[in-house]
């Protein structure tokens, strides 16, 4: 049997989400170069695997699949004898266990994603591909952000992660974006550090080792 396939540029927060992921339960995996610059994820065939041309893209022999949370999820169900065993839950969770994975990782997507995704580019990668910043939608998605990190240092006062006491999806599908915002900006430093729980949790998530390792990855592929 072949490894399982990822298709875009380590460089991609969806892209890292699911390589987190593979780490986490040990699965090796080929990564497919996708050059965004040269749109290369608005071609023909990439659309066969990707039909809104974003990345990621992934294949396990006859499955292909796209959404990073959605192949994350395969990922645990297909993997689930090996490397990490409770990302979905803790053994014996059960239907709620499994609940309240699913409740943090859609909350991540609906509301962490759109704010945290918005400072990114607005603070990182307009910068980077010599765009215009907007002030206004920096200090927007930062307003929206703030609301939210208020209620993660609630919650995380009284859980130790965010569906419980142990590591979960949930958890690492907040890395890459939280990674860019802490790494790479000053307003993001702001945010986390300021929130002694979110601070707590973020220490203890951004230790991995899965996520070293992608940070790695990252390293190796922009020098
Ligand atoms: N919800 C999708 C989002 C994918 C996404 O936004 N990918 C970005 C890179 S992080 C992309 O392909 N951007 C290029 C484009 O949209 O044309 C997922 O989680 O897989």
């Amino acid at each position: 049997m072949g490894s399982v396939k990822v298709y875009g540029p380590v460089m991609s927060t969806a892209v890292s989400r699911v390589l987190a992921c593979l780490l986490e339960k040990e699965v090796p995996f080929h990564l497919v170069p996708v050059s965004l610059a040269k749109a290369h994820h608005k071609s023909p065939d990439f659309l066969n695997l990707q039909p809104f041309g974003q990345v990621p893209a992934f294949q396990d022999g006859d499955v292909t699949l796209f959404e990073s949370r959605a192949i994350c999820r395969y990922i645990c169900d297909k993997f689930v004898g090996q490397g990490n065993q409770s990302l979905m839950g803790p053994e014996g969770g059960g239907a709620a266990g499994r609940a309240a994975v699913d409740q943090w990782v859609e909350a991540e997507a609906q509301s962490f994603n759109p704010p945290s995704t918005a400072l990114v580019f607005q603070l990182v990668f307009a910068p980077k591909m010599r765009l215009k910043q907007d002030p206004n939608a920096t200090r927007d998605a930062e307003g929206r952000l703030r609301k939210v990190l208020d209620v993660y240092e609630r919650h995380l006062g009284g859980s130790r992660f965010l569906a419980g006491e142990e590591f979960s999806l949930a958890d690492l599908c907040h890395l890459p974006n939280a990674h860019y915002l802490l790494a790479e900006t000053d307003r993001g430093q702001q945010l986390l550090w300021s929130r002694r729980n979110v601070a707590r949790w973020w220490e203890e998530i951004s230790g991995r080792p899965s996520w070293a390792k992608v940070v790695e990855m990252r390293r190796n592929a922009a020098a």
